[in-house]
């Protein structure tokens, strides 16, 4: 079965979490889920870089992503294929960006993440962030 390694952002503003809608995908078991913007590492490329990338080619964001923010890694194994997913959190003070591959998008307090519909992948990610202090703080 074929394996991907893919990096995640979990972009935070003003305390918000920004959970993207993939469009339409062939994989019924990913498509229209909610997931953290990012994708597949390329060769050569750190994780830190690939979802530098990543972010400026889905929402035209400028972002900094230090290995230090680091966050979890999760593992799941799809019908199709598997994913190692790296997240990263990355917060920002201006909440603006540009949707180029997805097909809606929320902003949502840790309390309300889970009323969407995850890609499953992302499931302990999002129990993670509801456990975590990460959205606490009273700059962001
Ligand atoms: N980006 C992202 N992908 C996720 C998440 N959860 C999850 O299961 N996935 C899956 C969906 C995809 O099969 C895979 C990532 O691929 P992608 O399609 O986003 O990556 P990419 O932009 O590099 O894609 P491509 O060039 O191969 O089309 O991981 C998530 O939170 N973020």
């Amino acid at each position: 079965m074929k394996s991907f390694e893919v990096v995640a952002a979990i972009i935070v503003c003003g305390g918000r979490v920004l959970c993207m809608q993939r469009g339409e995908s062939k994989y019924e078991y990913v498509s229209k889920k909610f997931e953290f913007p990012g994708g597949k590492v390329e060769p050569g490329e750190r994780n830190s870089e690939a979802l530098v990338r990543e972010l400026k080619e889905e929402m035209d964001i400028d972002v900094q992503i230090a290995e230090d923010d680091y966050f979890m890694t999760v593992s799941h194994d799809y019908p199709d294929f598997s994913i190692t997913m790296h997240a990263f959190i990355c917060k920002v003070d201006d909440c603006s960006f540009t949707m180029n591959e997805h097909s809606d998008f929320r902003w949502l307090g840790k309390s309300e993440l889970m009323q969407l519909d995850w890609a499953p992948a992302d499931v302990p990610i999002v129990i993670a962030i509801e456990d975590s202090e990460v959205l606490d703080g009273k700059r962001l």
